[in-house]
């Protein structure tokens, strides 16, 4: 009604506006005009019209043009795929995001059908989507799978039907990178947590912010009780500092890290984790988060310990076998080499094993080589190898050699521990066996020889009867026979009186007086004249004869020392050496000593007690008791050798140490090397600090005992004043004065 009025309203204006125009170029319509006239005005009005009208639709006409060719501009070029579908999927239009979207030319896909290029199994949907358009209000949406060149891909598509209802305009958006971080993001989160890995996730503060299923069956924690808890929360204490120090960087620097790590489970209960740890960083390279996986290895670890004894250690025993064994002697070589050392191997064997195995039973054979095995552990240090190569024998590696007498030492003990009888079930029995040695390098560089040659060594201590070690060497087997042969008679020298006793004078630097000697033992060989104690006195040492010789010595030094205070100088006092061993020994009588002087009415003064650094090292309780012991008795004590092992304040303080002895390596050089002279100086002012005396030991020239006065040196020692000679001789010394000094 109101378009029709609107018309009425226009026809009317335009009427008004043609009059206008006639009227103002031609004669005004009168009522004296006649009908022609009126009919020709009338038929000129209308041309008017006509003309104003054509003009009118002329503007109207070229103003949609620009409106449409707008309109296709927006079309064409639209960021978005544009399509106009016909109700049966027909395409009318496409724009050129619409082209890319299908990789078709528009000119190939227009007036073709749409479903074509959706995939199978997305048509039906299609189809039921398009109907939902045509006959349902407003936009619908649906996700398809449109096949382009063979490659599926994913769009959104949104279209609403147009006023017609005979065409829909449907934009679509390709959805593919956005579905496959979808389906990714699925996949990852039900493998998290489906996986039988624990997975642990941590904030930049390793603070715990997701654990998966995984975590709580392993660790025993809930996600709620192990959120916002430190990642400390699994920690066992079993891993040390530097451990976590080295996890720590390696995270920091690469941002992985991964190893075995012991775990505690929330009932305290522990397991041997395999832990790998990644870490997520921001864009601007800031730790976001630290993703933790672990499982129990537990299992799997005792497993692998399981096959790994089996393949290196001798089932009964649980020694190295031979496989180890050769392995760790080749270790055992390359670090000898390296260091320079020196490294022992004693091929050892049961002596009549077969007679026990065919008459006691494999049973009790089995069992006697487990309790050998346990007595030769007992005989070496925790460094050395023990193995059981097979059958009866056994191999030990000594290595870090210092010195020959250790390796005796262990021989020894070894044959030692053999003579005690074997307890077997009710069956008592006595086993002996052999052992053969070789060094290297003195008798093989490589592990193969190093065994042969020890094997060979074996058989000949076995020629010989057995109960016995053999070195490979005739050199070394003449030099252990000698050992040997100085051990046995060493057992009948004090018997037989063998020993006497030199004194060497202790000079006071000051005024040249002579009122302190050294009792050093000496032993006259019946058959090889006179042996060192250098030679002997280890051999005593590890025998324990020490003991017993060191009583004699000191017996024999307190006679002296009583005749000495007697006939020549009142405070006359002798120093005796004592070994550590006679420290440790329980055959030791230290209050013994104090008694006999005591008896011989001595004081303790009269007699020093010369010890070495390495005993304040080791000093066991007993060793401590009875250094204060000797204080309270005022027995006197020096400290041998000072200078050559671990020298230390403390020890000189807390002992008690009333003379200083320096060792002759450093007398020797004092006029040569200024070092060793720097050391002896120091070595007097920080035992004068310490309210010590100082004696220095081995001066055989006058420029050493110069250098000493000095430097402020109390006593010395040495050849210059005299060598240590018997106690006639010592008198002599008393007396005359020479260019010693004395
Ligand atoms: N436990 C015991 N040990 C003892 C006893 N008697 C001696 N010993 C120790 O044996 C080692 C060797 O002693 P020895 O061969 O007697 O050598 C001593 C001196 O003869 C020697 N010396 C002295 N002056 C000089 C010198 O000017 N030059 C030089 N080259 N050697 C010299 O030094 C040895 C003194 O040793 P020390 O005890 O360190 O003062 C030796 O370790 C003795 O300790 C004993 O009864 N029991």
């Amino acid at each position: 009604m109101k378009k029709k009025h609107d018309r009425a309203k226009e026809t009317k204006n335009l009427r008004q506006f043609a009059e206008q125009v006639i009227s103002d170029n031609l004669v005004p319509v009168t009522d004296t005009l006649t009908d022609e006239k009126k009919l020709v005005h009338e038929l000129l009005v209308h041309q008017v019209e006509l003309v104003m009208q054509n003009e009118a639709l002329q503007e109207a006409r070229a103003t949609t043009e620009i409106a449409l060719e707008r309109y296709t501009e927006l079309f064409d070029f639209a960021p978005t795929a544009y399509f106009t579908l016909a109700a049966d999927g027909g395409i009318h239009q496409a724009n050129f995001r619409g082209e890319l979207l299908l990789g078709i030319e528009r000119g190939k896909i227009v007036r073709k059908q749409f479903i074509n290029h959706v995939s199978g199994e997305y048509r039906q949907v299609f189809k039921r989507f398009l109907e939902t358009v045509f006959t349902g209000e407003g936009a619908q949406q649906c996700e398809i799978t449109l096949q382009v060149g063979g490659i599926p891909i994913w769009v959104s598509i949104e279209a609403t039907v147009d006023a017609s209802r005979k065409t829909c305009l449907a934009s679509m958006i390709d959805i593919s990178e956005q579905k496959r971080n979808v389906q990714e993001l699925q996949l990852a989160a039900t493998i998290y947590l489906a996986l039988d890995e624990a997975i642990m996730v941590a904030d930049a503060n390793n603070q715990i912010i997701s654990v998966n299923e995984a975590f709580t069956r392993l660790t025993g924690y809930t996600a709620a009780e192990a959120i916002n808890q430190s990642t400390s929360l699994l920690k066992s204490g079993r891993q040390n500092e530097a451990f976590y120090q080295e996890m720590w960087h390696l995270l920091n620097t690469t941002g992985h890290w991964q190893g075995e790590i012991w775990n505690l489970r929330k009932n305290g209960g522990e397991f041997i984790g395999w832990l790998s740890i990644s870490t997520i960083y921001s864009d601007t390279g800031e730790v976001v988060h630290r993703v933790a996986m672990f499982s129990d290895i537990t299992d799997k670890k005792q497993t692998e310990d399981i096959i790994r004894k089996q393949a290196d250690f001798d089932l009964l025993t649980g020694l190295p076998n031979r496989r180890l064994f050769y392995d760790r002697l080749q270790q055992a070589i390359k670090k000898a080499k390296r260091e320079g050392q020196k490294l022992a191997v004693l091929f050892l064997d049961l002596d009549q094993f077969k007679d026990i195995n065919d008459t006691l039973g494999h049973e009790i054979g089995d069992r006697l080589l487990n309790e050998v095995a346990q007595r030769l552990d007992a005989c070496i240090r925790d460094s050395d190898t023990l193995a059981r190569p097979g059958g009866d024998e056994f191999i030990i590696i000594l290595d870090n050699l210092d010195e020959f007498n250790s390796i005796e030492r262990v021989a020894n003990c070894i044959l030692g521990s053999m003579a005690l009888p074997f307890q077997l079930e009710h069956e008592s029995c006595y086993v002996s066996l052999s052992i053969g040695i070789t060094l290297f390098p003195d008798d093989a560089v490589v592990v193969d020889e190093l065994v042969k040659k020890a094997d060979q060594a074996m058989y000949a201590a076995k020629r010989q009867g057995g109960k016995r070690f053999c070195y490979f060497a005739p050199s070394m087997q003449a030099a252990a026979d000698s050992r040997l042969r100085i051990t046995n008679d060493l057992r009948n020298a004090l018997a037989n009186q063998q020993f006497w006793v030199a004194y060497q004078p202790i000079v006071d630097l000051a005024t040249g007086d002579i009122h302190k000697a050294e009792a050093l033992i000496r032993w006259q060989h019946p058959t090889q004249g006179l042996i060192s104690p250098a030679e002997f006195i280890p051999i005593a040492e590890d025998t324990g004869m020490i003991v017993e010789i060191g009583e004699w010595v000191f017996h024999q030094a307190a006679k002296q020392v009583l005749k000495w205070r007697s006939k020549h100088h009142p405070h006359f006092q002798i120093s005796v050496n004592k070994s550590p061993v006679q420290f440790e020994s329980q055959h030791d009588n230290i209050n013994g000593w104090f008694e006999h002087l005591q008896h011989l009415e001595l004081p303790g003064a009269s007699i020093t007690v010369e010890i070495t650094e390495g005993l304040l090292m080791d000093a066991s309780s007993i060793v401590s008791e009875k250094l204060l012991i000797y204080r309270d008795t005022g027995m006197q004590v020096s400290l041998d050798d000072f200078g050559t092992g671990y020298s230390s304040m403390s020890y000189l303080k807390k002992f008690d140490i009333d003379y200083l002895k320096i060792d002759q390596s450093f007398v020797r050089n004092v006029t040569t090397d200024s070092t060793d002279r720097t050391l002896c100086e120091t070595m007097i002012m920080m035992a004068h600090k310490l309210g010590m005396k100082v004696i220095a030991e081995g001066i055989e020239t006058a420029e050493q005992r110069d250098f000493l006065m000095q430097a402020g040196c109390d006593y010395g020692q040495g050849y210059l004043f005299s060598r240590p000679v018997p106690a006639e001789e010592f008198e002599l010394l008393f007396h005359p004065r020479n260019d010693t000094g004395l």
